[in-house]
């Protein structure tokens, strides 16, 4: 479960049922989401299936003993507060437990105030924890403003950005659609020495030549038919300030010649208006196309396009940045908690997932409209598979079997034989389909058995194969 708030949940991992019972019954009268798990096996299975934010881990246990428990947190880098709790005591295994990270070590037989004196202390740890990320992000808050980002990639352009915001080059700003290209050209003009003029931005498809020449440059009074009065275009209007042109591979040429002009010598013309003035603005230019190969085909202007390509900053995709959906979706589902008057505070990890897999062909305006529509149509407070769309869903499926992968072999100079091939992808298959099935199922093996088609024995026979 990916929380976005804090709730507070524990895991106890011991293969003694009285202390299992008991102490959840205590915990959970203190108002904790308790867990539990009889062996090693299952308490590792359940770290890497939901989020929990403490664990009380048995050092032995019937199966994987609780030293190797921590090592595999470590090694996963499982967000869990581990409290070692032991019959034993013996002080090789505590400074063991404590170089592996654990917070703190109880010996048995214990008494259930002093655990929850601990619980307590790790919770605190938890909240200060917390509270140093909120202050991080705040930080990065107060750095980018509405822009939401802990990708490096991000945050590289992002100090490219606001490196060049502070001169007055022309900058030619590339990305798929809704990756972000406004928010940024509105982030170089706040960055800027003009940020206490005008920014002021024109999408380029939106209008016929004539009508965008003059929302551009303005028209005299009388200069054609319905142009009643004398309208001031954008290069007048954010004089001092930033005009940013989104998707200037739309322009037309007639267009693209007078907006060199603007950038060359700082002059344009009213229509119907002989007379040239002057305009001081920071050009901001935008496009998803490939102004180069448009260069290339004759269909962009080469002077325009070196003349705006002075500084270019490219906004990765969200595909390549997977680890900025979660922030993303949980800044959106607190905006919108508010808009909307609803408190949701989870996402299943089922959900997160296929979220996380999904290819974000929209970017991040797709994903905007995927969480409002998760947002409205969600009843309770925690997002599960239910809200997901069939076509993300479908998509994680599609993604799931294309994942066969032969580039390996292309460059060995054994090539392997079909047998070998075969057996190896079927299994890779086989082991794909079930993990992807339990997690949409959320390990409900009956409900995975009956999406699968297949006998119930004969979908626990493919768990223990795959060691699932
Ligand atoms: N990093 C981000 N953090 C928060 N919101 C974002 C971020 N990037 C984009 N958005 C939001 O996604 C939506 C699309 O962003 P924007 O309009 O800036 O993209 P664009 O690349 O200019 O799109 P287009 O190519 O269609 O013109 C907007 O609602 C914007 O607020």
């Amino acid at each position: 479960m990916v929380k976005l708030d804090l709730n507070r949940s524990i895991l106890i991992v011991d293969d003694e049922e009285s202390i299992r019972t008991y102490l959840a019954m205590d915990l959970e009268q203190d108002g904790y989401e308790v867990h539990k798990a009889e062996n090693g096996r299952k308490g590792m299975g359940l770290l890497t299936k939901i989020h929990v934010d403490v664990v009380l881990l048995d050092l032995n246990l019937g199966d994987i003993n609780g030293i190797e428990i921590l090592r595999e947190i470590q090694r996963l880098d499982i967000q869990v507060v581990p409290i070692v709790i032991t019959a034993y005591g013996d002080i090789r295994s505590a400074v063991e437990a404590m170089k592996l990270s654990a917070f703190d070590y109880i010996t048995k037989p214990f008494d259930a105030d002093d655990i929850k004196i601990v619980i307590e202390k790790a919770f605190k740890f938890i909240g200060l924890e917390n509270h140093i990320n909120l202050l991080e992000r705040q930080v990065d808050q107060f750095q980018y403003g509405e822009l939401i980002t802990c990708s490096s990639k991000m945050k590289d352009m992002l100090q490219l950005a606001e490196k060049v915001s502070a001169t007055d080059s022309t900058i030619l700003i590339h990305g798929e659609t809704g990756t972000g290209k406004e928010l940024v050209s509105s982030f170089i003009h706040r960055k800027s020495a003009r940020n206490d003029k005008p920014f002021v931005t024109i999408d380029c498809t939106s209008l016929p030549e004539n009508l965008m020449e003059s929302e551009l440059f303005g028209h005299e009074k009388g200069a054609f038919t319905g142009a009643i009065n004398l309208k001031r275009g954008l290069f007048e209007v954010a004089n001092e300030g930033t005009v940013f042109l989104n998707e200037i591979g739309e322009l037309p040429s007639v267009l693209q010649s007078k907006i060199l002009r603007v950038l060359e010598s700082r002059t344009f013309r009213r229509i119907g208006s002989e007379k040239y003035l002057m305009t001081d603005v920071r050009v901001v230019a935008a496009t998803n196309r490939n102004l180069g190969k448009m260069v290339e085909q004759g269909t962009f202007r080469s002077d325009l396009y070196y003349r705006l390509n002075v500084v270019p900053i490219e906004i990765p995709p969200l595909r390549e940045r997977k680890e900025d959906i979660m922030p993303l979706v949980e800044s959106f589902v607190a905006k919108l908690n508010k808009r909307v008057g609803k408190s949701i505070s989870s996402v299943s990890n089922g959900a997160a997932d296929l979220l996380l897999q999904y290819q974000w062909p929209g970017n991040i305006r797709e994903l905007k409209n995927v969480v409002e529509h998760m947002v409205i149509t969600c009843n309770g407070d925690h997002i599960g598979l239910n809200e997901i769309s069939s076509e993300i869903k479908a998509s994680a499926t599609v993604e799931c079997f294309n994942n066969f992968d032969f580039s390996c072999d292309e460059k060995c100079e054994i090539w392997p034989d079909f047998q070998t091939k075969k057996k190896e992808i079927i299994q890779n298959f086989e082991k794909s389909y079930a993990l992807g099935l339990l997690k949409k199922n959320a390990y409900n093996i009956s409900q995975c058995a009956r999406d699968a088609q297949m006998h119930r024995s004969s979908f626990q026979r493919l768990m223990r194969k795959y060691d699932l």
